[in-house]
Order: C-alpha cells, then structure tokens, then sequence
C-alpha cells in the first residue's frame, strides 16, 4: 500500500511527467469546449430569465423507430412540455391538451410555420406542397387552392366515387379471400389501393382499373419512401450542418425521390393536360383546377407537381393504414365485433350495406372508428410546426425557430381524457355526435375526440374527405364480414412499419361473408 501510495506521488510529481499534463489539461478542455455544445443540452435564457422547458442533459442525433415511447417516458420525467437537442435544433413537446390549444390553436400566429428541414423540405419538396411551406403567402395561396377541392360542396361531388371505390374494396377483399381456403388476406395493397383510387380521382380525375397496376405499385413505393424518409428526426443530416455538404446515401435517396415525384407526378398532369386540350369532360379535381388556374396563380411547373404528389400519397398512406390497423384491430375483439354487428343489423338489416346518409343512425360504428384513430394514429408526431417568433409559455421560453412537436402517443393516453387509455374500447366515444373535424374546434379541448390530424391553422385539409372514406370503408368491412385471427398467426399491434406514417407490419386476417346477401350486392357493381 506504501509502495502503491509513493508511486502516485511519485506520478504526481516527478518533474518529467508535467509537460504531460501541461499537455493534457488544456486539450481535455478545448475537446469539452468543443464537444459539449454537441453532446450536451444548451440552456436558453430570455432577457427576463425564463429558461427553455426542462429535459434531457444530452444531446441526440436522431431517434429512429418507436420515438413516440421516448417522448411518452420523458413526458412523465420532464412535464407536459418538455425540450430536447437534436444535434443544434431545439424540440419541444407538447403532451397536454390544454398547452396544445394554447400554442398551436390561440397562438397560431406565431406556431404555424414550419422547420426548413434538409431532407423533407429542402431536398424532397423544395419548400413546396403545403406541408412544406413556410408560413406566409405561398402557403396561403396553396392552401387556398387545395381546400377549394374539399369544400363539403366539392366532396359532396365526390360521393358516388367515394361509394364505388368501397364498393370495389370490399369486392376485391371477397375475391381475394375466395382463393384461399383459409379466407385469409393481407389487406395492405387492397386498402392501398382503394385510398390511392379515392386520391386519385380527387387530384386527377382517374382511377386505376386492376389491382396488378404498375402504377399502384409505384404509387405505394413513393409513398412509403417519402414516409420512411420525412419522421421528424430521422435523419441525422437534418441536425447536423456538415452532413448535408457530403454525399451520403440519405441525401441520394431524397434526390432520388424528388425526381422521382416529379416525372411519376408529372406525367400524370400532363396526361389530365392533353385531356384537358383535347376538348374531353375532365371531371372537377385537383390539377384540373391547378391547370385552370396556372396563370392566374403564377403556379410553376414543380409547384403543381409537388401539390397533387403529396396531396395523394400524403392522403393514401395515411387512410390506408388506418383502415389496416382496424382490421389488426378486430379480431382480438370480438365483443366489440359482436356488438358492432348487432348495431348494423338493428339499423341496416341484411338486404342493403351502410351508405354515407346512415353514418348519425349507427353511433357505435362511429366510435369503433374514432377510437381507431386514437390507439393507431398514424402520425404519433402530426408534422411539427415551428415557431416563426420568441414565445414564452408559463415562464418557458420558446426561442424562434424552435421546432413544435404535438405528442399525440402522450395527448391520446391521457388517463384524465381517456381512462383505461390502453384498452380498445369504443364505448368511451358514445355520445360524441362531431365529425372530426367540427370536434377539433371545440372550445373545451378536453372534449376534443382526438388529435390525428393535427392541429391549428396546419390542421389536415384532407380530414373530411378522410372521415368519408374511412366511415365507408370500415362500417362496409364490419357489415360484410366476421374477422378472426389465424391460428400461428399472431398480429402485433405493438410493432409496426415506417418512421413517420406508421402501418401494421404484415399480416393476415381471415374474412368470412357474415351475409348471405353480400355476394348479390357485389355483384351489382359495373
Ligand atoms: C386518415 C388520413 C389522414 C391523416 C391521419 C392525416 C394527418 C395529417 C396530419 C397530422 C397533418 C399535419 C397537421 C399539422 O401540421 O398540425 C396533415 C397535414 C396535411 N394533410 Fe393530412 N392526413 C390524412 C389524410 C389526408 C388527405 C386525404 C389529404 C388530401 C386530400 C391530406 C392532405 C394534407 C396536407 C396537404 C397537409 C399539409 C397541411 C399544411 O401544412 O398546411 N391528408 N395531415
């Protein structure tokens, strides 16, 4: 112990060791001057003090699947509204009903902007489609425009196709499931297909005749690629400045993607354009109206591509895995499926399937479905906003340029809003007689159904043609067919796929006809 004692001090000492730590000591503090504003969290004070929310002591460089699990735990650690570091971007999160109203809903002025992030907004849409868009005349002016297609006249206009895509749905669910004598099916390209029918004839008038259509292929490809590559921190090239000036596989990808909207996009435009020349009876849609309108709004050659590209995959992803998570959803429920049956066949009968006008006459199929909606949104994150001015929120400052995120996984398990907030259970939805969209401008937000679709001035334009599809989807599904799970065939509600619009990982479900009736009314179809 003597010996090890004097050789310390030996260490300590001896004359030849101290250029050593001469060296040393100022190197470790130049490393930590420099490491630190990378590795760990920077506190901001306003001029009166008030420090950015509590959170995190480290930095991180992107937080990849499941993020929604992290912000869910640090909520409980860190309160309501927390801050992290994403390399040099402060995040806030939101996770309370009464600060999200608060920021995004009465100060929306100044929280509706969003982050010019590398990847999604630079690189993919060059500051196009609405969602990319900072806050300002562009994205007024193309709001505008892409709401002038969904006014309730306009989706009203809609309604027969809207009715013959779920028709097709359900018909192409029968076929499939008649080839196999298990009745079983993977409902993904069939629930993809009728969403990205639906958007298709929103945004160009058409839709595709065969579910082998190369075109719903790429269409899915592109939407699924947009998604995986848009999460709100994904990339660790959208927080780290010098990643963005190197070649790196991330930002071939999102080069790749952007030409690829454009010419797949393209071509469809343009296709709608010699329609349009040649003197055919386009019906209303989307790039109709652009097209009509080009001159007038000074709308360039990648402003319409970008406005009908992320109109319809940003509406197909979504719905479709709504309607999927449903059908996960189902079959290891089969008292709600039994009560659910009960309610058609009291209101509907077995002679006729539900119908748009029928949706106020069966409010437990409304539920089922809202309550979908909030265990499996698709957007645990919505699309961030970002603060366009300083804000100071209860003493938590808010620098400008802060990115906002609403924690819809914490706001949709709040056990005050939503008790037993991890059980399936619709019934806590009976009574509540909104749409989803009239809900959203509640002024107890507490009553509001969900968040799904966002909220605030960004709010999903999209939502009330989303409700009509996923209310003829779903109540068709329920009045059509009993669901059952197969046996060694496990579906994981806990998993899933994409960073950013999530969908259940790949599954089948058996389907068997529930009515004698369906085969005649699936033949009625043109
Ligand atoms: C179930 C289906 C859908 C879900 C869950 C969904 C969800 C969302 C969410 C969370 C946002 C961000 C809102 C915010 O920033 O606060 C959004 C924005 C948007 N959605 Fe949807 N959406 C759906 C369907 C659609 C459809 C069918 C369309 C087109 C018809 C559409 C078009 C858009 C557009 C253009 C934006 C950007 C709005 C802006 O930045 O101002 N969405 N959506």
């Amino acid at each position: 112990m003597d010996s090890l004692a004097s050789a310390a001090m030996a260490y300590l000492y001896l004359p030849v060791n101290y250029p050593t730590l001469v060296f040393l000591l100022p190197t470790t503090l130049i490393l930590l001057y420099f490491l630190s504003p990378i590795a760990l969290r920077r506190i901001i004070v306003d001029a009166h003090g008030n420090c950015v929310p509590p959170g995190p002591g480290t930095r991180y460089a992107f937080l990849r699947k499941y993020a929604e699990l992290a912000l869910y735990s640090w909520a409980k650690t860190y309160g309501p509204l927390f801050s992290i570091w994403m390399g040099s971007q402060l995040f806030v999160v939101v996770s309370d009903p009464h600060i999200a109203r608060e920021l995004l809903v009465t100060n929306g002025a100044i929280f509706s902007t969003r982050k010019k992030y590398f990847m999604k907004n630079q690189t993919i849409l060059n500051g196009r489609a609405i969602t990319a868009s900072e806050y300002g005349e562009k994205w007024r002016q193309h709001r505008r425009i892409a709401t002038s297609v969904l006014t309730p006249k306009a989706i009203q206009g809609y309604s027969e196709v809207l009715d013959y895509e779920a028709h097709v749905f359900i018909r192409s669910l029968y076929e499939e499931m008649s080839k196999d004598k298990q009745f079983a099916v993977n409902p993904a390209h069939f629930s993809g297909r009728y969403a990205l029918n639906n958007m298709l004839s929103i945004s160009f008038g058409t839709r595709t005749d065969s579910t082998s259509d190369p075109l719903i292929k790429k269409a899915l490809e592109l939407a699924m690629d947009f998604m995986d590559l848009t999460g709100p921190w994904s990339n660790m090239v959208d927080f780290f400045e010098p990643l963005q000036w190197i070649p790196t596989t991330t930002r071939s990808r999102g080069r790749k993607l952007h030409d690829d909207l454009i010419s797949v996009y393209g071509a469809m435009i343009n296709s709608v354009r010699a329609r349009m020349d040649a003197g055919e009876d386009v019906p209303d849609c989307l790039v109709k109206t652009l097209l009509s309108n080009q001159d007038k709004e000074k709308l360039d050659w990648e402003d319409l591509c970008m406005l009908a590209a992320v109109f319809t995959l940003g509406g197909v992803h979504s719905t479709s895995g709504i309607i999927q998570w449903f059908m996960a959803l189902i079959p290891s429920n089969p008292d709600i499926q039994a009560k659910a049956h009960k309610e058609l066949d009291q209101v509907i009968g077995r002679d006729r399937w539900p119908t748009a006008e029928d949706e106020s006459n069966l409010p437990y199929i409304r539920a089922i479905i809202k309550e979908v909606q909030r265990m499996h949104a698709p957007f645990w994150m919505a699309t961030p906003h970002c603060a366009g001015e300083n804000f100071t929120y209860n003493r938590m400052y808010i620098p400008k340029g802060t990115v906002v995120v609403l924690n819809c996984y914490s706001l949709h398990h709040n056990e005050e809003r939503y008790p037993d907030s991890f059980a399936f259970n619709p019934d806590r939805y009976l009574g509540d007689y909104l749409s989803c969209a009239e809900s959203a401008k509640l002024a107890n937000v507490m009553e509001r159904d969900h968040w799904t679709f966002g909220a605030g001035r960004r709010i999903c334009p999209g939502l009330p043609i989303a409700e009509q599809e996923l209310w003829l989807a779903i109540s068709r599904l329920l009045w059509a067919f009993q669901f059952e799970a197969l046996p060694y065939e496990p579906i994981s509600l806990e998993e899933y796929e994409g960073l950013s619009g999530r969908t259940p990982i790949p599954y089948r479900v058996r389907l068997t006809p529930r009515v004698e009736q369906l085969r005649d009314i699936l033949e009625r179809l043109k």
